[in-house]
């Protein structure tokens, strides 16, 4: 197998690793890995340390491992060809799922090495689309605790529950109240499978230490009947606690997360129902440095590909029109960030940039007459246009260059509607961004399909590449995971402690900038994720660039250059010799 990560132990034991994560800086509180470590069986048992059959014959004997493990001894890389065969064998995507997590259990370096050198084929594995399954039946697969749970039964000693946690320096939390899992609902803390996921790709694409990591699931409770009468069910076996009482709650949870980890602790906020998600960004964004993938990273990726398609489209941006199919986190975030950039470019008040985006909501386009009624989030989206109940109505009121989806709702974007698009576009940019899979708007294929093949496509899950009149046309993955592990991570490495709009701006830039001619000529607007190391550490270097202009970086003096920072603190997940 062709390894990304060449093996790069060096003879006197150590690592010399590719990104010199042993000698990244010291305000980057790297726990030396010559740090004692246990031995004998308790080493096999310690996923951190153990390497099962790839330990050396002097390693088995300085760490009392003689007889515990059959002779023979193997690479790094002939554990992974074994490994990929097995999985391989697996039909089940969900099985698939459970044999990495028990791999993640076993041995946490060849859990992130696999990940790393085959991550097309295993991101859709351990994270969207079946990490969505996962959470649906978490309440069966739970075996071992895989981050921290705080639940109402600990009101008043989260601090206190922090501190169980056995790692102490924490870089990054992703938290979620699993309100609202992907575009499954809410699955309560049975959601715990989301911050686990987009954690182990923080380490996977972005190059943070796992046990810099903290996934957390805040139980409130759920409104989900099925699992209230579940008898497997994990959670809390009560409807949600709402209004001050969950405020007081996670306003306990944040000051406790900033007096156990300091200032420039990263939290993000993951896959939280719309309403607490606006105002807990909100509320928290100015004290603490606070991210939202849903809103922020999701507007970040989609902006990214939308810069990157006007290569094939045509135009600039603010010579387009954009309709979105729901107006939630991502929905608003996204258009938000769209008349942004618009404003920055053109210098245009972004009262004005947003009149070229509309939005369409359960009852329809939202315009100024039902601006009384609508949630503060979308008021800004409220044009002047006489009612219109539909999409199809709306396509051809609005006469869109782009449409995009976000309603979390699958199959909306019907044979009718995509034809509406490709009869007034010659390339129409489609984008169906729900998640996982079953929920997308429409499939790769339907959108080809119906445009007669002049579709630019984009999806949040995977979809195949798919054939139209022998043009192979290769779908994007506009999910935010393009940018979280690499956004993240320049905030980390940079010590920064607040997040600004321009950071998102910055990554989306970055991104976009990796995509080539020879992407283009396939129909791609994003490059391909086997290159999404390089791809991360470019976005981290940007959005720390962008931090220091701010003055909001606090790790100074700045790092000449900040992709080779950022390739210099990147965690690899390469074996390290035992002395
Ligand atoms: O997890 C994903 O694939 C993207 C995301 O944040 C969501 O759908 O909520
Ligand atoms: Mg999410």
């Amino acid at each position: 197998m062709e390894s990304a990560l060449k093996d790069l132990s060096t003879p006197t034991g150590g690592v010399e690793d590719v990104y010199g994560e042993d000698c990244a800086t010291e305000d980057q509180c790297i726990t030396p890995w010559t740090i004692a470590v246990s031995s004998g069986y308790n080493l096999l048992r310690d996923p951190r340390y153990n390497k099962g059959l790839a330990f050396t014959e002097r390693e088995r004997d300085a760490h009392y491992l003689r007889g515990l493990l059959p002779p023979v001894i193997s690479s790094q890389e002939l554990q992974e060809k074994k490994l990929m065969q097995s999985i391989r064998q697996y039909d089940v995507p969900l099985h698939k799922y459970v044999a990495m997590m028990e791999l993640e259990e076993r041995n946490e370096r060849l859990f992130y090495k696999l990940l790393i050198d085959n991550v097309e084929e295993l991101l859709p594995i351990v994270y969207t689309p079946t990490v969505g399954e996962a959470c649906q039946k978490y309440g069966s697969l739970f075996k071992r605790p895989q981050g921290l749970y705080i639940s109402l039964n600990e009101k008043g000693r989260i601090l206190e529950v922090l501190k169980n946690w056995p790692e102490k320096s924490i870089q990054v939390i992703v938290v979620t109240d699993g309100e609202r899992i992907l575009g499954l609902g809410d699955l309560g803390c049975q959601g715990m499978g989301i911050p686990v996921g987009k954690l182990a790709l923080y380490t996977a694409l972005g190059g943070v230490r796992p046990s810099a990591c903290l996934p957390i699931t805040i139980d409130v409770g759920t409104n989900n009947e099925k699992l209230l009468n579940d008898e497997f069910y994990i959670g809390l076996r009560q409807r949600r606690a709402t209004g001050q009482e969950y405020y007081d709650f996670l306003h306990e949870f944040m000051s406790a997360v900033k007096q156990n980890y300091g200032e420039k602790i990263l939290v993000q906020f993951e896959d939280f129902a719309n309403h607490n998600a606006f105002e807990l960004l909100a509320k928290y964004r100015t004290s603490h440095l606070v991210f939202n993938d849903d809103i922020q990273g999701t507007a970040s990726v989609v902006l990214a590909g939308l810069i990157a398609s006007l290569k094939l489209l045509g135009g600039a941006l603010c010579d387009h029109t954009f309709l979105f199919l729901g107006a939630g986190e991502a929905g608003t975030g996204i258009a938000e960030l769209i008349a942004l950039e618009i404003s920055n470019k053109t210098n245009i008040p972004v009262e004005e940039t947003r009149k070229k985006i509309w939005l369409v909501d359960s009852k329809g386009l939202i315009v100024s007459g039902r601006k009384e009624t609508l949630q503060a989030f979308k008021k800004p989206w409220a044009h002047e246009h006489e009612p219109v109940n539909n999409l199809l109505d709306a396509v051809k009121a609005v006469k869109p260059t782009v449409l995009i989806g976000t309603s979390g709702t699958g199959r909306t974007f019907t044979k009718e509607v995509v034809e509406a698009m490709a009869c007034m576009n010659k390339r129409p940019l489609i984008m169906a961004l729900s998640n996982p899979t079953s929920q997308a708007e429409c499939t790769a294929e339907e959108a080809y399909t119906w445009s007669e093949g002049r579709a630019v496509f984009a999806s949040g899950s995977p979809f195949p590449s798919f054939e139209y009149d022998g043009k192979l046309n290769i779908p994007g993955q506009a999910n935010n995971c393009y940018i979280f592990p690499g956004f993240g991570f320049g905030l980390v490495m940079s010590g920064t402690i607040r997040v600004h709009d321009d950071m998102l701006l910055a990554a989306s830039e970055a991104l976009a900038a990796q995509v080539t001619e020879e992407h283009y000529a396939k129909g791609m607007i994003y490059p391909p994720f086997a290159d999404i190391r390089k791809i991360s550490a470019h976005i981290a270097a940007s959005v720390a660039a962008k931090a220091y202009e701010l003055g909001v970086a606090t790790r100074l003096p700045r790092p000449a250059d900040l992709v080779k920072y950022a390739e210099s603190c990147m965690y690899t997940p390469n074996y390290r010799s035992y002395r």
